[in-house]
């Protein structure tokens, strides 16, 4: 399952208090994303001497890109508070205008999974966004009637891992859209290196490279393995965190040179295998590899296709040629299909 994985890029249960001790709070300290850092550093600064609320920012990527990390970030470097809420957990309008008529003057409210809001609680947002303003009803049947509230001025920011999710009259309600991207692997290589001070494990400059090269161009993935590359290290190898050590407690946790694992090999194998290469709709390979959807969408595809092992095509996904290098296979003969096959 995609929960056990140990390059899931879904946060796990046990790590919340591990992450706190390694949680970037300042802009300084928050890793690559350059044009993202540079953008909201001036939004912020703007804000801040004028008194007012930031604008509403929508933030977008893959699990495990720092979302949450920002969203908190932003709150600090404000200097105002931050409520978190999600999606699924707001069920009626009521909840949420209970969140909004706690506020603060220029608070920020963050709400994470907003695609996953229902309808109802959507209406009641756009005129709070829009003009600080709550329209709600109160009771039932021939006695209800609509108040409006004026509310303090906030910044909603709502973090989804694809933005393609929301409906249009929400995204447009957000003066500020980022979207995070993978790391590359020196930013990685920083992050490792960063946690492993702050927890206090020896760690050489190859052994935290060779920990950022696995890692799936996921901060939350470069924690989880130094964890447990620093397992192994204090059991078997005196503590210290070479390239060597790394690369033998990697090889024992089953993560390859590319940082790919069993379902990433399973996905690029069952299009090879099963699917001769592709194109496979993506409700043939959920229903071969017993995988949800939207699993394979939000959370194991976006990382093969950037890493260009395979290719979103109108008429499904298909393995490209580092794909089968990858497994040393050789590409199908493929007379008529394009120059993807054919030099
Ligand atoms: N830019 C960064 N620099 C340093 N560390 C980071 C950065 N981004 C994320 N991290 C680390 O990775 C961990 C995971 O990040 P975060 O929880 O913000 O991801 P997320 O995008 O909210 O994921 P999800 O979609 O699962 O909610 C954080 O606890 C933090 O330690
Ligand atoms: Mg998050």
């Amino acid at each position: 399952m995609e929960q056990d994985r140990i390059v899931s890029a879904s946060s796990q249960g046990d790590e919340a208090a591990l992450d706190r001790a390694v949680r970037p709070k300042r802009l300084a300290d928050y890793v690559g994303q350059t044009a993202v850092k540079t953008q909201m550093e001036i939004f912020i600064q703007a804000a801040r001497n004028r008194h007012e609320a930031l604008d509403h920012v929508l933030i977008f990527g893959p699990p495990g890109l720092g979302k949450t990390t920002l969203a908190n970030i932003v709150a600090n470097e404000l200097g105002v508070n931050l409520r978190q809420t999600s999606g699924p957990v707001i069920e009626r309008a009521g909840d949420l205008a209970a969140l909004l008529t706690n506020l603060q003057a220029n608070d920020v409210l963050f709400v994470d999974e907003i695609h996953r809001l229902s309808p109802q609680v959507e209406e009641i947002l756009y005129p709070a966004m829009e003009d600080f303003q709550l329209d709600i009803m109160i009771g039932e049947g021939p006695g209800a009637r609509s108040i409006k509230l004026d509310l303090p001025p906030f910044t909603l920011i709502g973090a989804t891992t694809r933005a393609g999710l929301l409906t249009s009259p929400l995204r447009d309600r957000f003066g500020i859209v980022q979207r995070l991207e993978f790391y590359d692997q020196a930013e990685l290589q920083r992050i490792v290196t960063r946690s492993a001070s702050l927890l206090g494990v020896p760690a050489d400059s190859a052994g935290a490279g060779r920990i950022a090269q696995r890692s799936r161009g996921t901060p939350r993935i470069a924690n989880r393995l130094l964890r447990r590359v620093r397992d192994y290290a204090e059991v078997r190898a005196g503590g210290r965190i070479t390239d060597e050590v790394a690369q033998a407690a990697l090889d024992m946790l089953d993560v390859d040179p590319l940082g790919f694992d069993l379902m990433d090999r399973k996905l690029l194998l069952t299009i090879i295998e099963k699917f001769d290469g592709g194109p496979v709709g993506v409700e043939s390979l959920s229903a071969a590899l017993g995988e949800e959807r939207g699993t394979i969408e939000d959370v194991i595809e976006p990382y093969l296709i950037q890493q260009g092992f395979i290719m979103r095509t109108a008429r499904g996904r298909m393995a490209t040629r580092l794909a089968y290098q990858h497994f040393g296979l050789k590409l199908p003969e493929r007379p008529g299909t394009g120059e993807l096959f054919n030099d």
